[in-house]
């Protein structure tokens, strides 16, 4: 995670309890209370990457995008029932806070008129629920610096909407504690993969979810999906204010989709695009942080100050994401050259439309004139900008020297050469990608040049590897991972993941290896997760 890592020393206010091998909890004093009502459980959820039509999505336009491979992880585990508080520990961010159950506004959200079921469409936030929650929210974090509070607050805030619509006063005690290897504010879909994450935990605990079983009949986890898509939304909501959704929606299913809201009363048009093809993409994060909420509001005051020329301006973004649309879904889709010179061009009048918008960075000016001037691909940013991450769609026709200095730049460092972490092998990808799983590699190492790379780190940018296209939101219940060999596809016994396993895995590597839903690596050997009694997914 690139914020704040976990360590073993951080807890829960000073409460360390955890769920140890007896399947008991324990209390600060090592004492052992009862056993819990629940097994721990985890659930995850992807980012995703827009690849075309951000922005303009907010505004009743179109945008295609598309999950990745970096997720979030939520453990919850329960404690005994004479405790009586809810705990939220998420380390990315440096919070961890412990609120007393019967002291939260049941009766705000019991209220006639103000109850929801796990069913009902929200579509805005109730300003008297945002009220009754705010005592609740104001005495978080204290003592941190405000940019940081605000962060701890909107997470703190799209919990509890979702932890008192759902449940009841006598909801159980519990510890969520979450782990993302999604970098924050990116780009990426960092809020809407946490605010998945809340909305399955928190159904799955009020048994709203059926499933998720390998014969579960398509439209039943279409059904489920979209119960948790709908409560993602609003937690969304309480993070960054006015959100399309497609965010939440590329995190809850996976896959791809062509996502449009025309009118936020009513639930988006969602096509999902199960052929989404192998786009050879390079993604590079500026390491420059803002707010989703930020950006949006910028793109809104220019429709308020400018609105013809705004208008234009997303309806061109329109048009390119329906030209995308039309190439990508042709029965005679082939992704060869002259196809994804097109994608590629639509990618960067994306860029500069979105540059007239205002949600450009110098940072990903800089970025761009870097791999322009290699003439490896074309270059747009991605997610809501102001910094954030870039996606290069490669131009196979590149005719650089992928090792070897290009245009008289220096030769990589040592150092410059791990920059590009290629984290699957060429075998276990295209087995993947033959079964239709995961189907696009993104930034094949032999594609980018070593002195693109050399440059871009020492120019503080980041360069990701991660695959397109993959599961949406996946359940591990319990809490217990079997290992199956990919060779002898043989389970290798279980292992539970406990409250410190999981804050002390360091890392993304860390993480993955440990609670990861795809394939791990251990000593050159591919491990897969997700076997009998591993994550579980909704798939249609
Ligand atoms: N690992 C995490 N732990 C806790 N909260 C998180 C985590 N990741 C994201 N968040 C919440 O999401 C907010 C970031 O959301 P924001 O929408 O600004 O960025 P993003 O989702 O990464 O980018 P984009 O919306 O452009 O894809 C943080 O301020 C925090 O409230
Ligand atoms: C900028 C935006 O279009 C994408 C953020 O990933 C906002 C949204 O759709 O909610």
């Amino acid at each position: 995670m690139a914020q704040g890592k976990a360590t073993a020393t951080f807890n829960i206010d000073g409460l360390t309890s955890s769920h140890h091998d007896d399947g008991r909890t324990r209390s600060p004093l090592g004492r052992k209370d009862s056993s819990p009502l629940m097994p721990p459980f985890m659930v995850s959820a992807p980012g995703k990457v827009i690849v075309y039509g951000e922005h303009a999505v907010v505004h009743g336009k179109a945008a295609i995008a598309a999950s990745i491979s970096l997720r979030s992880y939520l453990l919850v585990h329960f404690l005994s029932k004479s405790r009586r508080t809810v705990s939220l520990l998420f380390p990315d961010i440096g919070l961890s806070h412990t609120w007393d159950i019967p002291a939260l506004p049941w009766s705000a959200f019991s209220a006639p008129g103000k109850k929801k079921t796990y069913y009902d469409l929200v579509t805005e936030l109730d300003p008297d629920l945002l009220e009754a929650l705010e005592p609740h929210i104001d005495n978080i974090s204290p003592n941190a610096p405000p940019a940081t509070r605000k962060i701890h607050q909107s997470s703190a805030t799209a919990f509890l909407y979702l932890f008192l619509s759902l449940g009841t006063s006598s909801s159980p005690p519990c510890v969520y504690t979450l782990r993302s290897t999604i970098p924050i504010g990116a780009g990426l879909g960092s809020s809407a993969s946490i605010a998945v994450c809340l909305s399955s935990s928190l159904l799955v605990q009020c048994r709203a979810l059926a499933g998720p079983h390998p014969d579960q009949p398509a439209a039943e986890s279409e059904l489920n999906i979209e119960r948790i898509n709908r409560w993602a939304f609003v937690a969304e909501m309480c993070i960054h204010g006015n959100p399309s959704g497609v965010d939440n929606t590329v995190s809850s299913g996976g896959k791809a989709v062509l996502f449009q809201r025309r009118d936020y009363s009513k639930p988006p048009l969602v096509k999902r695009l199960n052929t989404f093809p192998e786009l050879p993409l390079l993604l590079v994060n500026t390491r420059q942080s803002r707010s989703t909420a930020t950006e949006v509001a910028k793109v809104a005051n220019l429709r308020k100050s400018f609105p013809t020329i705004a208008e234009s301006v997303l309806s061109a973004i329109d048009n390119i994401t329906e030209s995308a649309h039309t190439l990508l879904t042709s029965d005679d889709f082939d992704a060869d050259s002259t196809t994804l010179k097109t994608l590629g061009e639509l990618a960067a009048i994306n860029h500069g439309l979105l540059v007239a918008l205002g949600v450009s960075h110098p940072k990903l000016e800089r970025l761009r004139a870097l791999i322009d001037h290699t003439g490896i691909g074309w270059t747009k940013l991605t997610g809501a900008g102001g910094g954030g991450c870039a996606i290069t769609i490669l131009n196979p026709e590149w005719k650089g020297k992928p090792d070897g200095g290009v245009n008289g730049v220096k030769k990589p460092s040592p150092k410059a050469r791990t920059l590009v972490r290629n984290g699957t092998d060429s075998e276990g990808s295209s087995e993947k990608r033959k079964s239709g799983l995961e189907p696009a590699l993104i930034a094949p190492k032999a594609l980018i040049p070593a002195s693109l790379s050399n440059q871009l780190q020492e120019e503080g940018f980041e360069v990701f590897t991660t695959t397109l296209a993959g599961d949406g939101v996946g359940v591990l219940w319990p809490a217990v991972l079997h290992n199956v060999n990919s060779i002898t596809n043989r389970e290798e016994g279980g292992e539970e993941i406990d409250q410190e396993k999981f804050l002390t895995a360091v890392g993304t590597e860390g993480i993955e290896k440990l609670v990861g839903v795809s394939n791990t690596f251990e000593e050159g050997h591919p491990r897969h997760r997700g076997g009998v009694g591993g994550w579980k997914f909704w798939r249609y």
